[in-house]
């Protein structure tokens, strides 16, 4: 593998019509990592991803990609699933991603062998050779991604891959991008359904107004909040509330608060003390939806028309 970095950005800049929609952006992504560039709508996802794939030339900063200040030169060792999805209509799908394979220098026998493999281990064997417009959206986008690993890239770059698929195909592509990773592939991915990347993502990026606000593992974002504590007492009453924390908000039978800096246990006394008893207790960390809203900003996310609530995006 060599270079510790498939992918390095630093102060990426690209402005359109004099506005800054990229605004000077440091990504390292390490090999062999899958990493998640995250971000609200418009916050500069796309556009990122494009002039690291040298499909768009940078106003500022620096790039590296395998090594190389033009990504162009290394076109064939990357795979890409641009976010507006299109396939020739009258191609059957094995041929279709033997094509794309072609266009990264893969010879069109390997292509199309490799196209029936693939596509059996995704479940849609029975569509080897049906023509893309027989298929549904979400089906025509699995081949779509077929055929951008169809040549193995040392690195794909998957623009928000997740959209436009049902549940049990988002299931089988988190398995996909595992098992593309396993392989030896470095994937770099943009997403704005936090779920996904809490599951898969070894490192991500929050990216918001075009500028980068966090990187790290996803353990490092959900422990930027502090721990959460669910408790429930015995009596359903609202006089409990004189021996918890000032900050317990009650929601329905729970009673939600932070950790506190002592610890639950001196609080815990308290309640049985008081005859509160303890019907049910747990303390979380919070998820990396939270983590993202704490980060990017409620209003933020509401500007770009995306749920503040966790679970509704889709
Ligand atoms: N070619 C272009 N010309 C003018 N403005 C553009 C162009 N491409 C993108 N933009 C603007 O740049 C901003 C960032 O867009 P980009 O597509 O990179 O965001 P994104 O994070 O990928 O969001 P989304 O998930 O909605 O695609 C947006 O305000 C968009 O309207």
């Amino acid at each position: 593998m060599g270079d510790a970095s498939a992918v390095t950005a630093t102060g990426l800049v690209k402005k359109f019509g004099g506005r800054r929609v990229v605004d000077g952006v440091d990504l390292t992504v390490p090999t062999g990592a899958i990493y998640g560039v995250l971000g609200p709508n418009g916050a500069g996802k796309t556009t990122t991803l494009r002039m690291l794939l040298g499909i768009i030339e940078p106003d500022g900063g620096e790039r590296s990609v395998l090594g190389h200040a033009n990504p162009r030169a290394v076109s064939d060792s990357i795979g890409y699933l641009p976010e507006e999805r299109g396939l020739y209509p009258a191609m059957k799908a094995r041929d279709a991603i033997a094509f794309l394979g072609a266009l990264r220098g893969l010879d069109r026998k390997t292509g199309r062998a490799r196209a029936a493999a693939m596509m059996e281990e995704v479940g849609l064997g029975h569509a080897v050779d049906e023509k893309i417009r027989k298929l549904s959206k979400g089906m025509a986008q699995l081949v779509q991604l077929l055929g951008s690993v169809v040549h193995r890239p040392a690195l794909l770059v998957l623009d928000e891959p997740f959209s436009g698929l049902d549940p049990v195909n988002q299931e089988k592509l988190e398995a996909f991008i595992l098992a593309e990773r396993d392989r030896g592939a470095t994937i770099l991915f943009s997403t704005h359904i936090m779920s996904h990347a809490e599951r898969i993502c070894d490192r991500l990026a929050i990216i918001a107004g075009g500028k980068r606000r966090f990187e790290g593992t996803v353990d490092d974002a959900r422990g930027m909040l502090p721990q959460r504590v669910l408790y429930t007492p015995r009596d359903p009453g609202d006089a409990v509330a004189a021996a918890l924390p000032r900050d317990a908000v009650r929601d329905g039978a729970v009673w939600r608060f932070e950790l506190p800096d002592g610890g639950i246990e001196p609080w815990l006394a308290t309640l049985i003390e008081r005859g509160h008893g303890i019907a049910g207790l747990s303390i979380e960390r919070p998820g990396l939806h939270e983590a993202f809203v704490s980060i990017v900003g409620r209003d933020a996310i509401e500007a770009a028309g995306e749920p503040v609530a966790p679970g509704m995006a889709a």
